[in-house]
């Protein structure tokens, strides 16, 4: 079995230096407890929190939303629409806060930067041949440098699921890498498609091997693949991060994306991260939660904890 106890940079650097060096410290994660896993993530999705509590998770929620569109049909006018409700999620409410950013296809960067300037709502641009991951890594690389030089501050990449399924660490692994290389200073969200890893082995053994390759965050899910963003699945990413943390002294973030739809989905997500990664993940720098339709649902039941009412339809603006 692979002890993780010690991951000094030395360690590191021979893990990664060959396939077999990745190949043998992967295989040799401890596996998943499948039943144990999903009985633990069911409970603590039954967990009840206190009223307070919740009001602080709601504000929270807001903050930690990636507002996605990720469509074919997106337009610069739907992209502006979404920063403006990015900024400023309840117009009526002058103490809610913004969301973390807003999540585009590459050529629409341009339009969320310009009108995002000054916000500090962060512009997230996917890249590498999203979803799907098919393509040269010539052409990947340069969809990262021109989302990058658009104005990207945070890229979300895809892993080639087809070279991870197929055993080839290394070809994944040093993707990641040369990705990150040109993302610059723009952090890098590693999507693991956790939907086509089949087994939650494999979801550990993404973690382990995106974060090794440099991720900044590991993100569950593109939202194009059902399953997607799942509590089981979201605990074992998130005990890879806290053991990542304590063998390297590396923190990674957390993105759960992808069919997260209701305030109670999201306070999920939040309880899970916060029993099994700890404090520290709950800030936007280090949790997001990337959705296109779950933001109003968080407000409407935001505006109901601080005013004891549900807000009116004309209130809050259709997703
Ligand atoms: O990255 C975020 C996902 O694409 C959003 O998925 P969703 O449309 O299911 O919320």
């Amino acid at each position: 079995m692979t002890t993780t106890a010690d991951l000094g940079p030395e360690r590191v650097a021979d893990i990664t230096s060959s396939d077999a060096g990745l190949r043998r410290f992967l295989a040799g994660l401890p596996g998943v407890d499948q039943v144990g896993a999903e009985a633990r993530a069911a409970r603590l999705a039954t967990r009840s929190i206190k009223s307070a509590a919740k009001v602080f998770a709601l504000d929270l929620a807001v903050r930690l939303i990636d507002l996605t569109t990720l469509e074919g049909q997106d337009t610069p006018g739907k992209v502006r629409a979404l920063c403006a409700k990015a900024r400023r999620p309840d117009p009526t409410d002058p103490r809610c806060p913004s969301v973390a950013a807003v999540c585009v296809y590459p050529d629409l960067v341009p339009v969320a930067r310009e009108a995002l300037a000054g916000s500090g709502v962060k512009v997230a641009s996917v890249a590498t041949a999203f979803p799907s991951g098919r393509s040269m890594r010539e052409v990947k690389l340069r969809e990262t440098v021109a989302a990058v030089e658009a104005g990207a501050d945070e890229i979300d990449m895809v892993i080639d699921r087809g070279a991870f399924l197929a055993g080839r660490y290394g070809q994944v692994y040093d993707e990641i890498v040369a990705v990150k290389q040109v993302c610059g200073s723009a952090r890098l969200k590693v999507i693991l498609e956790t939907g086509e890893l089949a087994t939650y082995d494999n979801v550990r053994r993404a973690s382990w091997l995106a974060m090794l390759a440099g991720a900044d965050f590991i993100k569950t899910s593109t939202g194009k693949v059902t399953p997607a963003a799942t509590l089981p699945v979201m605990l074992v990413m998130a005990q890879a991060v806290r053991d990542f943390r304590a063998a390297t002294g590396r923190q990674v973030g957390l993105k759960p994306a992808g069919g997260i739809r209701t305030a109670k989905d999201a306070i999920r997500h939040i309880v899970l991260v916060h029993e099994i990664a700890g404090d520290d993940w709950l800030d936007p720098h280090w949790f997001r939660l990337g959705a296109s339709s779950l933001l109003n649902d968080v407000l409407m039941q935001r505006s109901r904890m601080r005013t004891g009412r549900y807000a009116g339809s004309d209130h809050v603006s259709l997703d």
